[in-house]
């Protein structure tokens, strides 16, 4: 009983989106449909008066006018059946393609309104893979049911045909159809969970796909001459999708095979039936082939309709998926309080954990951010400098930790403070369209302010490169799309800098943002990035490189999770400390001799 009530409110809540969507296309589909249901039974119908009016001219010279009459019928009716089969495809791709429009344009402002968070869970990846199958098995699920109300039609038709010449028919043709149903329903619920079994493997090929084809990362696989390992990779996670697939396939098909059987029989007792009604002068020849027609038309019928309950029932989980995807908790804009401008911002006690992860990353750290302050975080690798920045623009909500003008950053409508903030992470993105697009990206909205974006441009060094391109800043990076310039690691990370600078966010968040350039761009462009920030705009820069510390009003030190150190590079240097024991390490690296002799290099 649940099974069907969850089948059904599943169908009805594809129907209902169809409907909203594309009612042109559904409705149209319904009328080829129903018209559809009618052909078979006129069509056998046809054929039995043909037959008998052939027997009737053949034996006692009835009229040549109807036979003529019921061909040229059957001709047509078989005709009317191929176009509508014909029409019927081109409305159904139709339809796909615009519900798959709305559907997807639906889905990326559902993502847009989850907390970043989310996307880094596993789980919540499989169940987004899944969710995007959904916009096919939903159009599916509607047209597997307008198919299988059209096929039911079609078969009472043909039912009741057969019954007003017996009505043991029914009985012994529904009886038959039994098993079939038990059988596509069972299987409707494993392929589902094999689906949901396979879409890890699913992730993992399409990763290792891209892997294999993009120019980036081919770069090194070939180099390294991991090629056949991954192809390896690749083919073991193949292999478990297709396996398991065939399995259930024959598993399945074994099933099928048995209710054919089962459907056969029933076709020879009601054929034996049908001799037998014959014999007895019951019906004539035309009604016997119309028997026999019917019959074998029905169980054609039963089976796309058993398919289409079995398809009904498997989408009936994905959908599921959705539904739960759509009820998840969106960040609540709306009950914010929105930010103008950000005048400080303070962390006090923040401890972090991601989540599923048994470990605190930061412990009870304390920072306090005013107009115009300039701050470097440093510390070894995994000591937690980009997770700090994570909770530091709000990608991680932690209670009453971080706050943006004394207001708790969780109270704050999130996206007012990005408006207000720029951030250059780790991992930038590197956007194969124009060198203009790729800066514009900081302030989309502003994307027709060149000057702005110029001399964002000249202060990150990126300019004279840019101007040197065939098209300047018209120009096409990367080599993805034809007529592409490719640029060095650190011209895309100055680009990404001057995406970040022409954003001219209340804090400018860094993370290494020089890791890519050499010594001398790098202490050009921290110089000139310290020298012509205005003084209400405050920094924050993650470095591993300690010559670009100097130029901050406070350096934090962090070591597992926890501030060690804190204050200026000259009291940090005096406390000999571990600060200290960095930079010596690498003090010989920024001597002026040697940043000289790389000059004159
Ligand atoms: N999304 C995540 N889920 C679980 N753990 C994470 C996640 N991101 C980072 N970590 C863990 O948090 C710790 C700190 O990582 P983080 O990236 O903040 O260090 P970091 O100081 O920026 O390191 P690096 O200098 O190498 O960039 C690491 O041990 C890492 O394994």
């Amino acid at each position: 009983m649940k099974i069907i009530k969850n089948t059904l409110t599943s169908y009805f809540y594809a129907n209902k989106l169809t409907w909203k969507v594309c009612k042109k296309q559904f409705i149209l589909l319904m009328l080829i449909k129903l018209l559809s249901a009618a052909l078979p039974v006129t069509l056998i119908w046809c054929t039995e008066r043909l037959i008998d009016s052939i027997s009737t001219f053949i034996t006692t010279g009835g009229q040549i006018r109807d036979v003529l009459f019921y061909f040229i019928l059957e001709v047509l009716i078989t005709l009317s059946t191929f176009f509508l089969q014909k029409v019927s495809m081109v409305v159904e791709q139709k339809m796909k393609d615009v519900f798959k429009l709305d559907f997807k344009k639906n889905l990326f402002n559902k993502q847009q309104m989850l907390p970043y968070e989310m996307f880094e869970d596993h789980d919540f990846q499989n169940t987004l893979n899944r969710v995007n199958a959904n916009d096919t098995k939903i159009i599916q699920m509607t047209n597997s049911g307008v198919d299988f109300f059209s096929n039911i039609m079609s078969l009472i038709g043909i039912l009741v045909y057969l019954m007003t010449i017996s009505w043991w028919f029914g009985p012994l043709l529904l009886v038959g159809t039994i098993p079939l149903i038990v059988v596509q329903f069972k299987f409707g619920r494993k392929k589902y969970e094999l689906f949901k079994f396979l879409t890890p493997f699913g992730r993992k090929e399409y990763y290792i796909n891209d892997l294999l084809n993009k120019p980036n990362s081919l770069h090194e696989i070939r180099l390294y001459s991991i090629e056949d390992f991954l192809i390896q990779k690749w083919i073991s996670s193949y292999q478990t999708s297709a396996t398991n697939n065939l399995r259930i396939l024959i598993s399945q098909n074994k099933w099928l095979m048995l209710t054919q059987v089962i459907q056969m029989v029933v076709y020879f007792l009601s054929g034996l039936f049908a001799i037998l009604l014959i014999l007895r002068g019951v019906i004539l020849i035309g009604s016997f082939v119309a028997i026999l027609q019917s019959i074998h038309r029905i169980q054609g019928t039963l089976n796309t309709v058993t398919g289409s309950l079995s398809d009904i029932y498997e989408s009936s989980f994905l959908i599921g998926d959705f539904k739960r995807f759509l009820g998840l908790e969106e960040i609540n804009y709306s009950a914010k309080k929105k930010i103008n401008k950000v005048i400080n911002l303070e962390v006090s006690g923040l401890s972090f954990k991601y989540p599923n992860s048994p470990k605190y990353i930061l412990k009870d750290v304390n920072i306090s951010i005013p107009q115009g302050k300039k701050i470097a975080i440093v510390g070894v690798n995994g000591s937690g400098k980009t997770t700090l920045l994570k909770c530091l623009t709000g990608l991680y909500l932690t209670k009453n930790a971080v706050k943006v003008n004394d207001i708790d950053l969780e109270e704050v409508d999130i996206k007012s403070y990005h408006d207000r903030i720029a951030v250059l992470s780790q991992n930038f993105n590197r956007y194969e369209f124009t060198a203009k697009e790729n800066i514009s990206f900081g302030k989309i909205h502003e994307s027709h302010k060149d000057k702005e974006m110029q001399e964002a441009a000249i202060k990150t060094g990126i300019h004279s490169y840019i101007m040197g391109l065939p098209n300047q800043y018209e120009s096409i990076l990367g080599r993805l799309f034809s007529k592409g310039n490719e640029f060095s690691g650190g011209q895309w990370q100055k680009l990404a800098l001057t995406r970040t600078l022409f954003r001219n966010g209340d804090i400018v968040f860094l993370d290494e943002p020089t890791s890519a350039l050499d010594p001398k761009s790098e202490l050009e462009l921290i110089e000139s990035l310290f020298n012509t920030t205005s003084a209400t705009q405050s920094i924050v820069f993650i470095t591993h490189r300690l010559a670009a510390t100097r130029f901050a009003d406070e350096i934090i030190v962090l070591k597992d999770g926890e501030i060690v150190e804190s204050g200026s590079h000259e009291e940090l240097i005096q406390l000999e400390g571990e600060y200290y024991t960095l930079y010596e390490h690498q003090k010989q690296w920024y001597s002026e001799t040697n940043i000289r002799e790389a000059e004159i290099r």
